[in-house]
């Protein structure tokens, strides 16, 4: 049995072409069912539903063979030991550092200063506040990251950004530019020793998908 570890939601409905590209398909719907186990058309695999940020854990430990995961998520947790065949070019955004319309950024971020930073990706932001030479007092959040400038709780976020449209909505600004992200494909090493060939299989899929969208 080869087990395919997917969060809920974009990161699901994104992955469902690529799995039909390689002869899948999940047979019950994740946001009507409250199955953790999802069956598909092939006997031999199946699909686990996990929160985004555990899917490289159960991927790390063998809970999954494979999974679909952010790059953000990979990028904050260091995902050591996780083979990453693929970007999937799926679930696109950018991770930014915005503020409130209005604040003062260029001088809270110049070398040797200090900002206040609500984020819940706390060891991508003290990366990057570091290579600037800014001292930054990290505060973890879990999600409405957008609320801390605005409750005085930060006075900055790190957060991801599509379309703009909720910084817009609580009249922050984008001030810099953390990364690009996407979602890539990761595979357990071990298991891809052991289930080499219909491992191959999916990922030779998934490959082909990604190429001739693109
Ligand atoms: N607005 C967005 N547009 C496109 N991709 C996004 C967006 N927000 C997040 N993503 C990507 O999709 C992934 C899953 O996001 P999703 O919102 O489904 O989970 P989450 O609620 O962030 O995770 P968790 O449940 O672990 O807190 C993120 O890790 C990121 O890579
Ligand atoms: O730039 P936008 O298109 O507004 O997307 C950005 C929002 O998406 C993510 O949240 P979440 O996944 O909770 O929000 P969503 O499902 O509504 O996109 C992220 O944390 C932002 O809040």
């Amino acid at each position: 049995m080869i087990t395919l570890a997917l969060s809920k939601g974009r990161i699901f409905d994104e992955t469902l072409p690529l799995l039909a590209a390689a002869g899948i398909e999940v047979l019950e719907d994740p946001e009507t069912s409250r199955k953790l186990i999802l069956p598909t058309s092939r006997d031999d695999v199946r699909v686990i539903l996990v929160r985004a940020s555990d899917v490289p854990t159960y991927v790390t430990y063998g809970g999954a063979d494979l999974g679909v995961a952010g790059l953000d998520v990979l990028a904050e947790q260091g995902a050591p030991g996780l083979y990453q065949p693929l970007d999937l070019g799926i679930a696109r955004c950018h991770m930014a550092v915005a503020v409130p319309a209005g604040f003062d950024y260029a001088s809270a971020a110049r070398a040797g200063g200090r900002i206040t930073v609500a984020t819940k990706y706390p060891a991508i932001a003290r990366e990057f506040f570091a290579r600037k030479g800014v001292h930054v007092d990290l505060i973890k959040l879990y999600g409405s990251m957008e609320l801390a400038p605005l409750t005085g709780l930060a006075q900055a976020i790190v957060d991801l950004v599509s379309s703009g449209q909720t910084l817009k909505a609580n009249r922050l600004v984008e001030v810099e530019r953390v990364m690009d992200v996407s979602s890539r494909l990761v595979v357990n090493q071990a298991a891809l020793k052991l289930h080499t060939a219909p491992l191959r299989r999916i990922i030779d899929a998934f490959a082909q998908a990604v190429h001739e969208q693109a």
